[in-house]
């Protein structure tokens, strides 16, 4: 069987995501990395920051030199200085990931990764749906929905407790998220998080934690009726399919070890009801992985860190463990296809 080849998209060029993915170590990967950007970029921030990587083109077909790093060349528009963001290079960064689903569709990757994009510079530069590495890609896919999972070891709740935190609603104003949660797409969110627990981390039977969206679950409808006319239904249809689903469960204690323990997977209803709480829990180690998309996508748990840029002192491990996740799925997906 040929080596597999993972797509790595440097991201946002004056952030952080180029010095990253050059401080990589190909050699102890069992996966070619091959990293989508634009090649002077990535050999100007790996001198700035002391990797002696070695940058070779990528070609198909040629198995690299051992060592090295192969580069899929697709140049940015306007010259990049580390923690300066310019909107002219934004197409060239959605060209990365465009690059990427198409070769992961093609059979020509096996995995994709993405390193962080500035959301903000992509819409300045016009892009006005753009949200989001997941909704885009949900888009170029053609899924109607996608869940947001991230993950990190939390030792606090027991030793080698994986905390995974799902998202019903991703990037969204919190003046919309309320009405974005429908029977129908939290029952989807609900379906798409179960069969990926079971198939992507072979969980047989998950059980899944379900936060509620208003103060106290809502307490008892006095702070809010989403729980009763929305979760509760939803929740006890979804029981009646054999789903193992506790909740919904007040958002500020839900998170305590105790109750952490007792689940496989935390449903939040929106990003910062439980991004904040895996962060501080996991924040360098963390991963982020797109359920529901027909393709293998893992990222990063943080953004730009224009502030460390060029400095060579962001922490890789989170872009590590994504890259070992995405080699570990996609030898997972290989062996069930037979
Ligand atoms: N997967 C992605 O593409 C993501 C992109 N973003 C985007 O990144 C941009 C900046 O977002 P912020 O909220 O400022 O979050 P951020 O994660 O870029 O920075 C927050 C703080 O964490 C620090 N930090 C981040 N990554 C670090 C690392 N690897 N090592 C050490 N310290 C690190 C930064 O220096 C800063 O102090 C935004 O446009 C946001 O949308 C944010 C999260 C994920
Ligand atoms: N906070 C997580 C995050 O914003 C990741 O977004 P995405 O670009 O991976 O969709």
């Amino acid at each position: 069987m040929s080596t597999p080849r993972i797509a790595i998209t440097v991201g946002e060029p004056a952030g952080i995501g180029p010095e990253l993915c050059t401080a990589l170590q190909p050699g102890q990967h069992a996966a070619r990395l091959i990293l989508l950007g634009d090649k002077p970029l990535l050999q100007a921030r790996a001198r700035q920051t002391g990797s002696a990587v070695q940058l070779v083109d990528y070609a198909p077909e040629t198995q690299p030199a051992p060592g090295s790093l192969e580069v899929l060349h697709i140049p940015l528009a306007a010259p990049c200085v580390a923690g300066q963001l310019d909107q002219a290079n934004a197409p060239q960064v959605l060209a990365l990931l465009d690059r990427a689903v198409a070769g992961c569709q093609s059979g020509e990757f096996a995995a994709m990764v993405t390193a962080p994009l500035h959301k903000g510079i992509i819409r300045d530069a016009g892009y006005g749906r753009f949200t989001g590495h997941t909704e885009y890609l949900a888009e170029l896919t053609d899924t109607p929905q996608v869940v947001m999972l991230l993950a990190g070891r939390c030792d606090a709740v027991k030793p080698g407790y994986a905390l995974r935190v799902a998202l019903a609603t991703t990037h969204l104003p919190l003046r919309e998220v309320a009405d974005a949660i429908t029977p129908a797409s939290l029952t989807q969110t609900l379906r798409i998080l179960h069969a990926d627990l079971q198939h992507k981390f072979g969980l047989a039977q998950p059980t899944i934690l379900v936060a509620g969206l208003n103060p106290h679950a809502g307490e008892g409808g006095h702070l809010g009726r989403e729980e009763l006319d929305i979760l509760i239904p939803v929740l006890e249809s979804l029981r009646r399919e054999g789903m193992r689903l506790v909740g919904p469960l007040p958002a500020d204690t839900l998170f305590n070890p105790p109750v952490l323990a007792q689940g496989d997977a935390v449903l939040v209803m929106y990003h910062d009801q439980g991004l904040p709480v895996l962060k501080h829990a996991t924040f360098g180690q963390g991963i982020n992985l797109t359920l529901g998309l027909p393709l293998i996508r893992t990222s990063v748990d943080h953004g730009t860190a224009l502030d460390l840029a060029g400095t060579g002192r962001a922490d890789g491990g989170s872009l590590l463990a994504a890259v070992d996740l995405a080699i570990t799925l996609a030898a997972n997906q290989a062996q069930r296809a037979g």
